[in-house]
């Protein structure tokens, strides 16, 4: 026994001594390093959210994020309860100022009518004063409010856009740049020479004292009780909102006027469903990793809106599948950032110059055709074939229209890679659920296959 053991460590202690040996062994070493690199590396999944702005990609992440993290930070909850309350609040106000544009009678335009006082509250608060901007997300907050909210913004969005189609997003081009100044901090304007009849003695007696002690003196509470009742009983600002593919408002905007009173509570703390219609938009290019099943899913969400575009040749390399996210419910509005051109127009453009690039020949598609609940509610009153003279379908049939915008993005493929189309309200977690559960299980089967571990 004592003889083998001396045998044995005399032959190690001459191994460690050959160089040749230990060279072998350290090659060996790098070389089980590498496959094992490689065999993670064919394990993990790149996946690249595209489509215009407001189409719906961030909340795509959201709901990943509840199926596959632990869901949202203490942070992320009270971050999106200080911008939903202020988005709620300049919801109400472009409402109010919309109708006067468009020639919509307001009850709270109506002397002698209680309304009129909740009316003159809600162009009178100053919301910068009603949050805490730090926590809405400090300069990247603010650039982005004045860019939504600024009249003069408005009206330089449409001088600067070029209005071309493909030079929107051709990716080198400055044309798109939005001259955002934080400078410009000019909110007021919006109320300016709109403020209406003066507010009449003995009418709503509590909120006219709260006005006449100033605009410093009104509160969260009044605000709160001010877009209640303007939402619930003026006829006008329910017409007005029916109307709202002819401005810019943002998409959840009933959501926050029915449940204003728990963002109004400056303690509030945002729920799933909050987060999930709240609206921050995405600057640049996001990553988050999960793990799901045994392979590593890299998502990468890109901000969408034209001066976005620029930034997205950076993540082209490697990708294992784009998910294209298309509102189809956008059929009958125009651009944020260039009214003068439809949304759904843009995204076919957009959805073209991807699908037939270079960087994506062989790489396969999924499009989402999402806001499909707003788009069931929408056809009956806005009609596609006002927008899309070629459609022949039902006004009022849902899967005839959804179809319909279908068959254009599909036909819009020249390249020989699949596209997978799946119908979706990216809002709803339960729906969205099975979605992305089918989704990443595809996209799983089809990488492990390519990279021959299947
Ligand atoms: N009703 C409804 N609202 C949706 C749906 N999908 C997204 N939204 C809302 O649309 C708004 C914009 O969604 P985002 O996910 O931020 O859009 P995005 O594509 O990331 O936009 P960018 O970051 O600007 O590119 C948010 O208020 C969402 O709650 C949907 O299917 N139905
Ligand atoms: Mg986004």
């Amino acid at each position: 026994m004592g003889c083998v053991a001396s045998t044995e460590s005399a032959s190690y202690n001459e191994d460690e001594q050959d160089p040749f040996l230990q060279s072998k062994k350290a090659n060996a070493a790098i070389e089980k390093r590498l496959q094992l690199e490689k065999q993670r590396e064919k394990n993990e999944v790149k996946l690249l959210l595209l489509g215009a702005g407001e189409s719906g990609k961030s909340t795509v992440l959201k709901q990943m994020k509840l199926l596959h993290q632990n869901g949202f930070t203490h942070q992320e909850r009270k971050q999106y309860a200080q911008v939903i309350w202020a988005d709620a609040i300049q919801s109400m106000r472009i409402l109010i100022i919309q109708a006067r544009k468009l020639g919509i009678p307001l009850d709270c335009d109506k002397p002698n009518l209680p309304l009129a006082t909740f009316k003159q509250i809600i162009l009178r608060a100053k919301v910068l004063d009603h949050i805490d901007t730090s926590v809405a997300g400090g300069n990247s907050f603010l650039n982005d409010y004045v860019l939504k909210y600024s009249e003069r913004s408005e009206t330089k969005r449409r001088i600067q856009s070029t209005g071309s189609t493909a030079a929107n997003w051709d990716l080198t081009t400055e044309n798109n740049k939005e001259n955002v100044n934080s400078g410009e901090l000019n909110i007021e304007e919006l109320s300016e020479g709109l403020k209406g009849p003066s507010i009449r003695p003995g009418v709503s007696a509590i909120n006219s004292s709260v006005l006449d002690r100033g605009s410093e003196n009104i509160t969260r509470e009044n605000i709160a009780e001010a877009i209640t009742e303007l939402w619930n009983n003026d006829i006008g600002i329910k017409q007005c909102f029916l109307r709202s593919n002819e401005f810019q408002l943002e998409g959840s905007a009933s959501y926050y006027f029915e449940n204003i009173h728990n963002f109004a509570n400056p303690n509030y703390s945002c729920s799933n469903d909050d987060i999930l219609k709240g609206r921050i938009k995405t600057t640049g290019i996001t990553e988050t990793n999960f793990n799901i099943g045994s392979s590593k899913f890299k998502v990468l969400d890109a901000g969408g809106q034209r001066s976005e575009r620029r930034k997205w040749i950076h993540c082209f390399q490697d990708i294992t599948t784009v998910l294209f996210v298309l509102a189809v419910s956008e059929y009958d509005q125009m651009l944020f950032e260039d009214e003068r051109v439809n949304r759904m127009h843009e995204a076919i453009m957009l959805f073209d110059s991807l699908c037939n690039s270079k960087w994506f020949i062989n790489i396969p598609f999924i499009l989402f055709l999402n806001k499909v609940d707003l788009f069931e509610q929408k056809i009956r009153i806005s009609p596609i074939k006002k927008y899309f003279p070629e459609y022949q379908g039902k006004s009022d049939d849902v899967s005839q229209g959804l179809k319909y915008f279908e068959d254009i993005f599909m036909s819009l493929n020249r390249t020989n890679k699949p596209i997978y189309v799946h119908r979706t309200c990216a809002t709803d977690t339960q729906s969205m659920k099975f979605v992305l559960t089918a989704v990443t299980d595809m996209i799983i089967q089809k990488n492990l296959k390519n990279s021959g571990l299947l």
